[in-house]
């Protein structure tokens, strides 16, 4: 188990392209990362350099307080479990789990007590005579897991390690995985696009964007938190509805308007405000911030364009200009499409954001 700090991390390809811009995180012992963002915004590459299988172009990599980041890939401690298994075909379970160990001449006696206990943390003890091809998807990576958490890394490295699976054992791999790392306690850089697999597994999320950091903050903080507009709408499905306003000061409220919309916030939104001196503004809702009222409470109305029922809840989506905004509602009353509906929404959870950096607006 151990720290990880990056410090000022970067990797360029050639002469323009940047893999990892500016980097700096500092990871504690322990902790669940979950690198996330859009394909090609720099989590492999980051991944790989913590690895040692990406030379760094500028910038240091500390594990447990010493400068790693010359250092060859073995000497590193780290793990990494890959997307695509690469458990050895021709080895038996046992021989792919037990082979990491024999090469660090380990006594007989204690490869098989190690090889016993994590196939038992990870649910094999009864594959261990079996070759991969004898396996399935879900078993397979389930025996790269094992063979990475043999030799007792420092730092667990994992890219995208549960997309070749199915939907629903996906799902079933998570649970597992967070309740080992539980066990283990071992400090874990876990890479994934996806955003509900990065939510339920991190203690801290990293969205990443274009080689740069974006935010690192607890799902929740990264959710209800969002640091700026790409953020905001980067987490969450369906993702924060977004309002381009105008916005002018009248007595005590602040009045937000453009050509579909006109309300007023509270004086909690023009404290806020104070040191915002635009003229206009950017408003992101939640689609379960938005409540449906009756007319008296209602901020606006409009016909309901479409209805999704999702079982738990149901998403209704209306028109505002050419806008489509959706809105989480329980799942009853039941709504149906054409049905006239009164909409406030929730001010405590209203995200502002700059209108030139999209950044988010705070005292
Ligand atoms: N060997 C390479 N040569 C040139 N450019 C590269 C190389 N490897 C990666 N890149 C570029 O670096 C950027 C970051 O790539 P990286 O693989 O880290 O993204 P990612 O976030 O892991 O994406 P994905 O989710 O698709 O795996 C991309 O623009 C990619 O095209």
């Amino acid at each position: 188990m151990a720290t990880l700090e990056l410090i000022n991390l970067s990797k360029r390809y050639g002469k323009s392209v940047w893999g990892a811009k500016d980097i700096s995180l500092k990871v504690d012992n322990g902790e669940f990362i979950v690198f996330l963002g859009p394909s090609g915004c720099g989590k492999t590459t980051t991944l790989r350099m913590i690895a040692g299988l990406e030379e760094v172009t500028e910038g240091t990599i500390l594990i447990d307080n010493n400068d790693v980041t010359y250092l060859e890939p073995r000497k590193r401690e780290v793990s990494m479990v890959f997307q695509s298994y690469a458990v050895w075909p021709h080895m038996t379970v046992y021989e792919n789990i037990a082979f990491p160990l024999k090469l660090r001449k380990l006594p007989e006696k204690e490869i098989d007590n190690i090889v016993q206990e994590v196939s038992e943390m990870v649910k094999i003890q009864e594959y261990l005579k079996r070759y991969p091809r004898q396996l399935s998807g879900g078993q397979r990576q389930r025996v790269a897991l094992a063979r990475a958490l043999a030799v007792k890394p420092k730092i667990f490295l994992m890219d995208e390690p549960l997309s070749n699976l199915d939907a629903k054992l996906r799902i079933k791999m998570r649970t597992e995985l967070k309740a080992i790392h539980n066990k283990t306690g071992a400090t874990t850089i876990f890479v994934t696009h996806d955003q509900s697999e990065a939510l339920s597994m991190a203690d801290r999320i990293v969205i990443m964007k274009d080689g740069n950091i974006e935010q690192v903050g607890t799902p929740d903080e990264v959710y209800f938190d969002s640091e700026n507009v790409f953020v905001a709408g980067f987490i969450g499905t369906p993702p924060t509805n977004f309002f381009r306003m105008n916005i002018k000061n009248e007595g005590d409220k602040i009045v937000f308007y453009n050509e579909e919309l006109k309300f007023s916030l509270s004086d909690k939104i023009k404290q806020l405000l104070k040191n915002y001196n635009k003229d206009e503004i950017i408003l992101g809702i939640r689609p379960e911030s938005f409540k449906i009222v009756s007319k008296d409470e209602a901020i606006f109305s409009r016909d309901i364009l479409v209805v999704e029922p999702q079982g738990s809840h149901q998403i209704i989506a209306i028109e505002i200009g050419e806008q489509i905004i959706k809105i989480v509602s329980p799942s009853f009353p039941k709504y149906s499409s054409g049905e006239t509906i009164h909409i406030s929404f929730d001010e405590e959870r209203v995200m502002l954001f700059d209108i030139e950096t999209e950044k988010r607006i705070r005292e």
